[in-house]
């Protein structure tokens, strides 16, 4: 579904990545692991059509998409929870969530108001409360949901539990579960690789932009050094 073909990019002269080979299925749940400065948002910024490819090709459900603009491959059922929540601060947090609504992925049973108010309770006695009003973990929820109520074909999440209180964290990571229960294919980033080991299927880790070892959960599992060699600090 998403498949990336030696994807080199720059900050103008600035290299950050070298020729990166990634690649989802449908229904698949894939993280991007590695330390920090590594490359991984800037991978997904890459796939986003936030910064522009250098070398290599992204394509996504069969068509090719660098080189498009972000609305473009959002439309193409793409979207993205950022780092640092970004939800509309000035919209109500029923109206953040209807004005991303759309069915991208044409799915037969959709994420609805309803469906998001049922994967996040919290948000529901909040629905008329002015988004920049909201803590920290609700905003996270909330740019969850809005992810969610575009029904994209593939949900991004880069570091979805960043800063986030243990309990808030939780709950994050059990709507991801539920997320993916559905279906749904999902690449992540996050630190905590023993959730990731536990929750998708397969595993990609980048090192000063380049791909230094992919494998399933089972893998990452077996061979402790994997950790420490690559993303221990
Ligand atoms: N806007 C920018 N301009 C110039 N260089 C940048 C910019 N954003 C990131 N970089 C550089 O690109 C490299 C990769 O950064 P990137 O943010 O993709 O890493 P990361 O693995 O996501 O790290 P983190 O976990 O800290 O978010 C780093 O060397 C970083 O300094």
């Amino acid at each position: 579904m998403l498949e990336l073909r030696q994807v080199g990019a720059a900050y103008g002269s600035s290299h950050v990545l070298f020729g990166i080979d990634l690649s989802i299925c449908e229904g698949e749940v894939v993280t991007l692991m590695g330390r920090n400065g590594m490359g991984k948002t800037s991978t997904v910024n890459s796939i986003m059509g936030l910064l522009p490819l250098t070398q290599g090709e992204i394509r996504f459900a069969g068509d090719r998409i660098s080189g498009l603009p972000p609305h473009r491959i959002a439309r193409a059922g793409l979207a993205l929870v950022p780092e640092g929540r970004q939800v509309f601060p000035n919209l109500t947090v029923e109206e953040n969530l209807i004005a991303t609504a759309a069915n991208r992925g044409g799915g037969t049973s959709p994420w609805t108001l309803k469906a998001v108010y049922d994967l996040f309770p919290a948000l529901a006695p909040l629905a008329r409360r002015g988004a920049g009003l909201l803590s920290g973990g609700e905003q996270q929820m909330l740019a969850v949901g809005r992810a969610l109520m575009t029904n994209p074909r593939l949900i991004i999440f880069d570091e979805a539990t960043e800063g986030l209180a243990p309990k808030i964290r939780a709950q994050i990571w059990a709507a991801l579960q539920k997320i993916r229960s559905h279906g749904q294919s999902v690449l992540v980033i996050d630190k905590n690789i023993r959730m990731l080991s536990r929750f998708a299927d397969r595993h990609v880790i980048l090192e000063k932009g380049r791909v230094v070892w992919s494998g399933t959960s089972g893998e990452l599992d077996a061979d402790e050094g994997i950790s420490t060699r690559f993303l221990s600090a």
